[in-house]
């Protein structure tokens, strides 16, 4: 829709108006944030000097108490003050050169023509109390993601209010200038979407609020429901909600939710730099980002490494098919990952209340100080049976603290008469005696420790019990083994208390299995639950396989299930070409996009690869593409990719492996499994040969990795290509 000249020309009149007001507003909150600032400081500076203190009896030292009191009172005050206008300023200072991107023009019925112009937050008239800017999360501000002009309603607070948008437009506004607008018109698709997703990306993940599409903003706006479930195909988009939505949240219940109380749960630490920018690019902080990783390896102590779940990986897609080890370990992983697993636990534990517990020997070297026999004999004997198992350890451990005051105590005495004969101590009786003392409570400190924390049950032994095996787990936990025995002592001696946490986001959820969810669940009880995923991406060895699988580990709670089918990632061609490789796929849709058809380059021998991807890397930079992906299925295809070819580049190119935590752009050779939810403007698969990929398992990998490309895909294949891609 062609927009006049003379509303060309108002806009422009209405930016410069706007950034007038910022800057203004901006001036006075300046000298606000300084005059604060100086305040604080000399309160600090001089607080004691606006206290009388005076200590010689008791009404004083009250009085003294209360001129402290009142004078904190006045420090937080300013310091409160101090922070607020400090914030204020810095969201100035982000809308200065970009007030808005949008404006609606809404008639709500029987009321007057109102025009709504949407930010990333908002800015009030200081003498008129009018709205300049809406917050992009106010409830006004859906209209624009949810309609086009026409009826349109929106829900507030206080009901729903039906009215009609007359105008929907939007602004590419860059550094205070405004360079071009767009008006919807009620069939013209989202020409600034066409715009955004054209463009080449070369490094983190941006926000995506200027277009957020109607399917997503359902999502983020969610409050209804405690689990939200969240299919979404490659590329729909389901990261950039689940961190819109977290933004939205703390908006929404800015007084009530802050940033500490929501965790997202993401696929390694390297996605966690990827998206560290989009929160505070919203003037957000950031919430807890942590991976499943992290918490097994911490909950079960610097003793015990646990496996990682991308090593199990790659000894999954590097074995033998044939070879028996292989298959134990695949009916191994696929058992002790169901929730039957979970159940026979559950069974086995209840049975210890009556018999089976097992526990460590508290020694000191050789010698036991309280064996486990004794210990085994305390829990059934001098415990309550009918009390819950926690309730029982926490009585264990009084008992044992009890027992070794006593033993201290002996030690004590004996080390003291010890001192007594021994020529060579000089001193009092009582500076002995303290002597003696101190020394006996420092040699029970560890053996205190172990009880406070519960360490002397045996857990590991009681797990290997349970499975029936004698080789005890040595240094290392496999990583199918670690959620259970983790599950295992949390129900023995009572859930690590996570109870603050209010919102848990967990991004790839099929990647986690049955057992792991119910586990997560039962971790953070209270806590409402946003799980995104793509079953066509599961990687991992019995993941979950159906959402209603997935609505029944979350079930009883008020649980919705979305599903997102756009793909706003890659072009026509390229998500055509990959929903080729999947067999039963999940519904996948193009926003339109169109672009080269995914190229595959054969390639005579292996010794060429280098030189011919180098030939397609240099092609790719002509193209324009910022990023580019090698990607090779395994760790161990990764470094010899990186090393044959980082001599026949001639940019910088980088090695990505799991010890990477910094996303870097540009040029990267980096397995599928940890290209996982990032993307890049052009991919290249290192080799699509069938001698590499050949596995049914391998086919979610090998379409993960392809769904990277936004712009360009080129695979290289020696020998046969991989049956996986169908021939056209
Ligand atoms: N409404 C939107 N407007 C503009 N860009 C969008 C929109 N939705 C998604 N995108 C872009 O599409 C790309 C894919 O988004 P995102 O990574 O969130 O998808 P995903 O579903 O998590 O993908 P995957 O599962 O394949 O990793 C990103 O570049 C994102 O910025």
């Amino acid at each position: 829709m062609s927009i006049s000249q003379r509303e060309l020309d108002q806009e422009v009149d209405r930016l410069k108006e706007i950034q007038i007001r910022i800057q203004t507003e901006m001036g006075r909150l300046e000298e606000i944030v300084h005059y604060r600032g100086s305040e604080v400081l000399d309160i600090r500076r001089n607080f004691w000097d606006e206290v009388t203190v005076n200590t010689s009896d008791y009404y004083d030292l009250a009085e003294t108490a209360a001129s402290i009191t009142q004078q904190q009172a006045v420090l937080s005050q300013e310091e409160r003050s101090h922070r607020h206008a400090l914030k204020n300023l810095r969201k100035l200072k982000r809308l200065h050169h970009n007030p808005y991107f949008a404006r609606i023009d809404f008639i709500e019925k029987g009321e007057e023509a109102e025009k709504i112009y949407i930010g990333l937050s908002s800015l009030v008239d200081e003498d008129t109390h009018e709205l300049l800017i809406y917050d992009w999360r106010a409830p006004i501000s859906s209209l624009f993601y949810d309609y086009t002009p026409g009826p349109a309603g929106y829900q507030t607070p206080v009901g729903w209010i039906q009215g009609e948008m007359t105008l929907k437009r939007q602004y590419i506004i860059k550094n205070g200038i405004l360079e071009n607008m767009f008006d919807t018109g009620i069939s013209i698709g989202d020409t600034m979407l066409q715009v955004l997703l054209a463009r080449n990306t070369e490094g983190k993940m941006s926000h995506i609020v200027t277009t957020i599409q109607r399917e997503q903003n359902q999502i983020i706006r969610d409050d209804q429901h405690e689990i939200l479930i969240v299919q979404g195909a490659a590329g729909s988009g389901k990261t950039s909600v689940a961190l819109q939505r977290v933004a939205y949240l703390l908006y929404k219940h800015r007084n009530s939710l802050t940033a500490e109380q929501m965790v997202l749960f993401s696929p390694n630490s390297l996605f966690n730099d990827y998206v560290s920018n989009v929160l505070p690019e919203l003037g957000e902080a950031n919430m807890l980002q942590t991976t499943f990783q992290e918490h097994l390896q911490r909950s079960i102590g610097k003793k015990y490494k646990v496996e990682d779940a991308y090593e199990q990986l790659e000894y999954l897609l590097s074995a033998s098919e044939e070879d028996p080890a292989y298959l134990k370990r695949v009916q191994t992983i696929e058992r002790k990952t169901s929730l039957l697993f979970m159940e026979q636990m559950d069974r086995y534990i209840e049975q210890l209340k009556e018999t089976g517990i097992q526990f460590h020997d508290f020694r000191v070297r050789a010698k036991v100080l309280i064996s486990k026999e004794t210990l085994t004999e305390w829990f059934y004997h001098q415990t309550p049976a009918d009390a819950p198992l926690p309730a029982r350890m926490e009585k264990m451990k009084e008992r044992a603290l009890e027992e070794l005051e006593t033993l201290q105590e002996r030690l004590f005495k004996n080390l003291f008469k010890k001192m007594l004969r021994n020529p060579k101590y000089l001193g009092t009786d009582e500076e002995m005696k303290a002597e003696s003392r101190k020394t006996a409570r420092k040699a029970f400190g560890p053996l205190r420790r172990t009880a406070k924390q519960l360490e002397f049950l045996d857990i590991i032994g009681m797990y290997h019990n349970f499975l029936n095996e004698s080789s005890p787990i040595q240094e290392g936990i496999p990583y199918e083994d670690a959620t259970p025995i983790l599950y295992l002592k949390a129900v023995l001696i009572g859930w690590p208390t996570i109870n603050q946490m209010k919102q848990v986001i967990v991004d790839e959820a099929q990647d986690y299995s049955p057992f792991q969810l119910r586990y997560i669940r039962r971790l953070f009880p209270r806590a409402r639950f946003t799980l995104l995923g793509d079953l066509n991406q599961g990687i991992h060895h019995a993941n979950v396989q159906s959402y209603t699988h997935l609505e029944e580990l979350f079930g009883q709670t008020p649980t919705a299930l979305f599903q997102m089918t756009k793909s706003y990632r890659s072009t026509h061609e390229i998500i055509e070409f990959t929903k080729g490789i999947l067999q039963d796929p999940e519904p996948i849709e193009t926003v339109g996009r169109s672009g080269d058809k995914p190229k595959m380059v054969a390639v005579p021998s292996e010794d060429l690869l280098a030189t011919e991807i180098g030939k397609g890397v240099h092609e790719l930079w002509q193209k324009g593409s910022k990023s580019i992906a090698i990607i090779c299925k395994t760790e161990s295809e990764t470094r010899v990719a990186f090393e044959t070819l980082k001599n026949k580049m001639d940019q910088e190119i980088h090695l990505i492996t799991k010890e990477t935590f910094v996303f870097k752009g540009g040029l990267v050779v980096i397995p599928a499994y940890l290209a996982k939810g990032l993307e890049f403007d052009s991919v290249i698969i290192y080799n699509v040969g069938e001698k590499v990929y050949h596995r049914s398992t391998e086919r979610k990998l090998l379409y993960t990795a392809c769904t990277r490309a936004l712009h360009h895909l080129f695979l290289y294949f020696t020998g046969e290509p991989t049956p996986l891609i169908p021939s056209e």
